[in-house]
C-alpha cells in the first residue's frame, strides 16, 4: 500500500471513527459536564470523519465540492470540540466564538476557492482560523502545566501547541517551495507529512480527553470519600486529613490551631417526635449556622451522628472561645422550623488549644471531647475549655 493522501486519509477516518465509538460508548458514570464533553467530542470525531472520507474520495468528486464539503466537516469539528472541552473542563463554553470562527473561515475558504481562487491564500486563512481554534483550546488550557492534580490537561495543552506549529509549517513550506502543490489531495511531500500529522492530533486529542475524564472521576471519588453526604461538609477521613494540614502548616508558623466540638443537645428527642427526616433538616440547618459564624480559614467537619468539629488555625484561648460562644448564641437564636412547628435547638460545645508542639490533634480532641462532657453535665447549652 502506498503512503499518498487517499491512503492516509482511509487510516485517519477510520481511526476518528473507532475513537468516536470508544469516547461514546467506552464512558460512562461521573459527572454529566464529563460525560456530555466526551459525547461532544465523539461528534467532532466523525465530522472529522467525515472529512477524511471527502479526502478519500476526492478523485471522484469536483475539486470544488472537495473543498466545500472537506473544509464544512472539518471546520464544524474544531468548533464542536472547543465546546467539548470547555464542557469537560468547566469553563465558559465560548460557543459562539467557535460558531463565529468556524463561519468566517468557511466563508473565506469558499470565497478563495470560488471568486478568487488561491490556493496559497487559502492555506494560509484556512490556517488562520484553525490556529485561532487552538489558541481558544490553548485558553481554556492556560496554566494546565502547572497544575500537580492533572496530566491530561498539559498533554492537550501540547497537542493544540504542535497543532499552530504544524499549520505554521505548512504554510511555509507551500510558500517557500519551488513547485508547491495545488491541492491537499495532490501527491507531494509537504501534503503526505500534513495529512499523517493532521491524523495524529485527534488521537492525542482523544487520549487527553479520555485522561481528563479519568482525572474528573478520580477527584469525584476523592471528594465523595471525604465528604458528608448528609450536611455536605468534610467527614472524618476529611477532618484527620486537614487537621494534619493544619497542624504542619501552625508548626512551622509556631502557632497554635483552636478545637472545637459541637454537639447538638438532646437530638434525639427531635428524631422520636418529628422523625429522622425532619431530624435531618435540622442538621443541615445547624450547619449552616455553624458555617455563617466561621471566619475564612476554618473548617467544619462532621465526626459523627449530632456532633462537629470546628478547625481554627492562629487563635488563643480567648478567641476561641469568642468563636465558640457566637456559633453557640446563633444556634440558640435560630427558629428552627419542623413541620410548621417553631423548635428552638441549642448545642453545647468542647474547646481546646493544639500548641506547635503537639504531635497530632489527637490530644488536643480528646481534651475538646473532655471539656464537651463538662458543658452536658452543667446542663447543656453552654461552651467549656479545657486547661492544658
Ligand atoms: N436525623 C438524624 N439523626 C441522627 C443522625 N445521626 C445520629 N442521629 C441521632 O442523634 C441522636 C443522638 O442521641 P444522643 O446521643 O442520645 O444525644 P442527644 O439526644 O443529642 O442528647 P445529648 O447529646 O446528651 O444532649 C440519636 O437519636 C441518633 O439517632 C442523622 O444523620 N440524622
Amino acid at each position: 500500500m502506498q503512503l499518498n493522501v487517499e491512503t492516509l486519509s482511509l487510516i485517519n477516518g477510520c481511526q476518528a471513527l473507532v475513537l468516536a465509538l470508544i469516547l461514546w460508548f467506552g464512558t460512562h458514570g461521573g459527572s454529566m459536564h464529563a460525560i456530555n464533553g466526551l459525547r461532544l467530542r465523539a461528534v467532532a470525531l466523525l465530522l472529522e470523519a467525515g472529512g477524511d472520507l471527502t479526502l478519500l474520495l476526492a478523485s471522484k468528486m469536483s475539486p470544488l465540492t472537495v473543498v466545500l464539503v472537506g473544509n464544512s466537516l472539518n471546520l464544524a469539528a474544531q468548533a464542536v470540540t472547543i465546546i467539548a472541552l470547555r464542557m469537560v473542563l468547566q469553563r465558559n463554553l465560548r460557543w459562539r466564538e467557535a460558531t463565529l470562527l468556524g463561519a468566517a473561515a468557511w466563508l473565506v475558504v469558499t470565497y478563495l476557492s470560488t471568486a478568487h481562487p488561491d490556493y496559497e491564500l487559502r492555506v494560509l486563512w484556512g490556517s488562520f482560523f484553525l490556529a485561532c481554534n487552538s489558541a481558544l483550546n490553548i485558553s481554556a488550557l492556560r496554566g494546565g502545566c502547572r497544575k500537580k492534580e492533572t496530566r491530561a490537561q498539559c498533554l492537550l495543552l501540547w497537542t493544540y501547541v504542535l497543532s499552530i506549529v504544524l499549520l505554521v509549517w505548512r504554510n511555509v513550506s507551500l510558500w517557500t517551495l519551488a513547485t508547491p502543490p495545488h491541492s491537499i489531495s495532490a501527491p507531494g511531500q509537504v501534503n503526505t507529512l500534513y495529512v499523517l500529522l493532521f491524523g495524529i492530533a485527534p488521537l492525542l486529542g482523544s487520549v487527553g480527553f479520555l485522561l481528563l475524564y479519568n482525572e474528573i472521576l478520580q477527584r469525584e471519588l476523592h471528594n465523595l470519600a471525604r465528604i458528608d453526604p448528609l450536611t455536605g461538609v468534610i467527614n472524618r477521613l476529611g477532618l484527620l486529613e486537614a487537621s494534619e494540614t493544619l497542624l504542619a502548616r501552625a508548626r512551622r508558623k509556631h502557632e497554635p490551631v483552636g478545637v472545637l466540638l459541637i454537639d447538638a443537645d438532646h437530638f434525639k428527642s427531635i428524631n422520636d417526635r418529628f422523625g429522622h427526616d425532619d431530624g435531618d433538616r435540622v442538621l443541615l440547618e445547624l450547619v449552616s449556622n455553624i458555617r455563617r459564624v466561621l471566619r475564612a480559614g476554618d473548617l467544619v467537619g462532621r465526626v459523627g451522628g449530632e456532633e462537629f468539629l470546628v478547625l481554627s488555625p492562629s487563635v488563643n484561648a480567648g478567641d476561641l472561645m469568642t468563636l465558640a460562644e457566637r456559633i453557640r448564641a446563633a444556634v440558640e437564636r435560630t427558629s428552627f422550623y419542623i413541620a410548621g412547628e417553631r423548635y428552638g435547638l441549642t448545642v453545647s460545645i468542647g474547646a481546646a488549644i493544639a500548641d506547635d508542639g503537639e504531635p497530632d490533634m489527637m490530644a488536643a480532641r480528646r481534651r475538646a471531647d473532655m471539656a464537651l462532657y463538662e458543658a452536658k453535665r452543667a446542663g447543656r447549652n453552654c461552651v467549656m475549655i479545657s486547661a492544658h
